[in-house]
C-alpha cells in the first residue's frame, strides 16, 4: 500500500528568533468532553456540553454513540438557549438519550478514551457492537475492560489477546456487581466501568489489585463529574478503602457543561514561552480542575518559568533560563513529551520518573523521544520507567512522530530553539488539536 502523503509530509517547524508575546485560545479538553458526552449519552435527559473540542478523538466519541442511537446535535448557542450562564454562547452540542441499541460499529481511531469507556455501554445496548480502530489501537491494552465487564456479566467476542478488535454483546442491561481489576496499564480501565456503572442494575465496586495506578487526576475527574450529574460515588480519597471505588446505581441528570479548555494541549504554548524567554497568556484556565495539565504551574516553574493566575487566565513568563527537573510524572503521564522537549533544551539534566506505562500510548513514548531528541544531537537514555535527558546542543533534521499528537507538539517546541528541524506529520496533532500548526504561527506572528 502506498504510504498516505500525508503521514510522511514535512512541516518546518518556526524557529522563534524573538521572545513570544501572545495569548492563545486552547479549545476544549478531550478527557472532559469525552467523559461528558458518555455521561450526557448516559442520562435519562437531554444535556449541552458547551465549546465542546472539536477533534479526531471527540468526533469519533460522538460518532460512536450516535452509531448506538444517541441524538447529538451540533448548534450554534446563545447564552439564552440553556442555563449556562454568561459563558455558554458559541458551539455547543445537545445531546438527546435514547435506548442504546445495536447492530452497531465504533471506530475507536487510536482514541484511548473511546475504546475504554465504550465497551461498558455497549453492553447496555440491545444488540451487537463491533470495535474497531487504527493499528496502534489493537496493541493497546484493553483486557482490564473486556476482563472486567465478563466478570460483571457482559458477553464479548475477541480473538483472545484481550484487545481489538472485538464484538461486545449487548443486551440492554449488565448485572453489575464487585470486580477486581489491574489498572497499572492505564488508569482508563477504571474510569471505564466508573462511567458507566450508575446504569448497571447493581451499580459497580471496583477493587485495583495491580501494583501501582497511572494518571490518578484522571480518575478524580471521572468521580468529579459522576457525581455533577448526581451520581453517587464513594472513593478512597473519601476515606474508603485504598484502591476501591463505588457506584451506586441509579439516573443521571441532563446538564448544561461549559467544557474547560485542554490544560494538556496548552503545554507547547506555555514550553514556548520558557523556552523563548517571553510571555504566553491561556485565557479561561480554571482556578479549580482535575486536569493533569494544572501540574504544569509547579513543573514549568520549577524549570524557570514564573506563572500567574489571574481572573483572566494563566500567564507564563519566562526568565531566559531553563532548568532541568527530577520529577515523578506518573499522575500526569500525558505532559511527558512536553516536558521532554523542553528538558533537552535546559542548562542542567533532567530525570523524568514514574511513566513506563506511556510504552502503551500512541506509540512508545519513551523511545520515540529518545530517537527523535537523539537524531538531533541530543543524550536522552530510557530507564525501566522513565528517562534521562542530559541536553546538548541540539541540530536540525527531521523529527519523526509517529501518528502521536504529542510527539509532533514536542517537536515544534525544540524547533523553536533549534533552527532547521521539520516535524514528520504535523497534522497527526488532529487527534486532540486540529488547528495546531495555526494556533502556533498564530503564537509566533509568522
Ligand atoms: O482518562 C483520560 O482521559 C486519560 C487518562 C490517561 O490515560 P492513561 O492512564 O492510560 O495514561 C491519559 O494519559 C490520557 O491522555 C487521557
Ligand atoms: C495518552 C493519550 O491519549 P489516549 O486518550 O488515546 O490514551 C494522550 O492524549 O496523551
Amino acid at each position: 500500500m502506498a504510504p498516505n502523503p500525508a503521514h510522511t509530509a514535512l512541516w518546518p517547524a518556526p524557529h522563534a528568533s524573538e521572545a513570544v508575546a501572545a495569548t492563545v485560545h486552547v479549545p476544549g479538553s478531550k478527557s472532559v468532553t469525552n467523559r461528558a458526552l458518555v455521561l450526557a449519552a448516559l442520562a435519562s435527559e437531554p444535556g449541552w456540553l458547551r465549546r465542546p473540542l472539536r477533534s479526531r478523538d471527540t468526533l469519533l466519541m460522538a460518532g460512536a454513540l450516535r452509531a448506538m442511537g444517541v441524538g447529538i446535535e451540533e448548534t450554534v448557542s446563545s447564552s439564552s438557549a440553556g442555563a449556562g450562564g454568561p459563558d455558554a454562547g458559541g458551539e455547543a452540542w445537545r445531546v438527546l438519550p435514547a435506548g442504546l441499541r445495536g447492530p452497531a460499529t465504533v471506530d475507536v481511531g487510536n482514541a484511548g478514551t473511546v475504546m475504554r469507556f465504550l465497551p461498558p455501554v455497549a453492553a447496555l445496548a440491545d444488540g451487537p457492537v463491533r470495535f474497531d480502530g487504527d493499528p496502534r489501537a489493537y496493541e493497546r491494552p484493553l483486557n482490564g475492560v473486556i476482563d472486567a465487564l465478563r466478570v460483571l456479566g457482559a458477553r464479548i467476542d475477541d480473538d483472545d489477546r484481550g484487545a481489538l478488535p472485538l464484538t461486545v454483546h449487548g443486551s440492554g442491561a449488565l448485572d453489575g456487581g464487585t470486580v477486581e481489576i489491574d489498572a497499572s496499564s492505564s488508569s482508563q480501565f477504571v474510569s471505564a466501568l466508573l462511567l458507566s456503572a450508575p446504569r448497571f442494575n447493581q451499580g459497580v465496586e471496583v477493587r485495583h489489585t495491580g501494583s501501582s495506578l497511572p494518571s490518578l487526576p484522571h480518575i478524580r475527574m471521572t468521580v468529579d463529574m459522576l457525581r455533577a450529574v448526581g451520581a453517587q460515588v464513594d472513593t478512597p480519597e473519601a476515606g474508603g478503602e485504598p484502591n476501591v471505588w463505588r457506584v451506586t446505581p441509579g439516573a443521571l441528570l441532563g446538564r448544561d457543561l461549559t467544557i474547560e479548555p485542554d490544560l494538556s494541549n496548552a503545554q507547547p504554548f506555555l514550553a514556548a514561552a520558557l523556552v523563548t524567554g517571553g510571555r504566553v497568556m491561556i485565557p479561561d484556565w480554571p482556578a479549580h480542575t482535575t486536569q493533569p495539565g494544572d501540574r504544569l504551574r509547579e513543573i514549568f516553574t520549577e524549570m524557570g518559568g514564573s506563572c500567574e493566575l489571574t481572573d483572566h487566565g494563566l500567564v507564563l513568563t519566562g526568565s531566559g533560563s531553563i532548568h532541568g527537573i527530577d520529577v515523578d510524572l506518573g499522575d500526569v503521564g500525558e505532559l511527558t513529551p512536553g516536558i521532554a522537549a523542553v528538558a533537552a533544551l535546559a542548562d542542567s539534566p533532567s530525570t523524568l520518573r514514574g511513566v513506563s506505562h506511556l510504552r502503551l500510548h500512541e506509540t512508545d513514548r519513551l523511545a520515540a523521544l529518545t530517537k527523535e531528541i537523539n537524531e538531533l544531537g541530543g543524550d536522552v537514555t530510557e530507564t525501566a520507567d522513565g528517562l534521562h535527558i542530559r541536553p546538548r546542543r541540539l541540530h536540525g533534521g527531521i523529527f519523526h512522530t509517529y501518528d502521536d499528537h504529542r510527539m509532533a507538539t514536542a517537536g515544534a517546541v525544540i524547533g523553536l530553539a533549534v533552527e532547521g528541524v521539520q516535524i514528520e506529520n504535523v497534522a497527526t496533532t488532529a487527534k486532540t488539536l486540529p488547528d495546531f500548526p495555526d494556533l502556533w504561527t498564530g503564537m509566533l506572528g509568522v
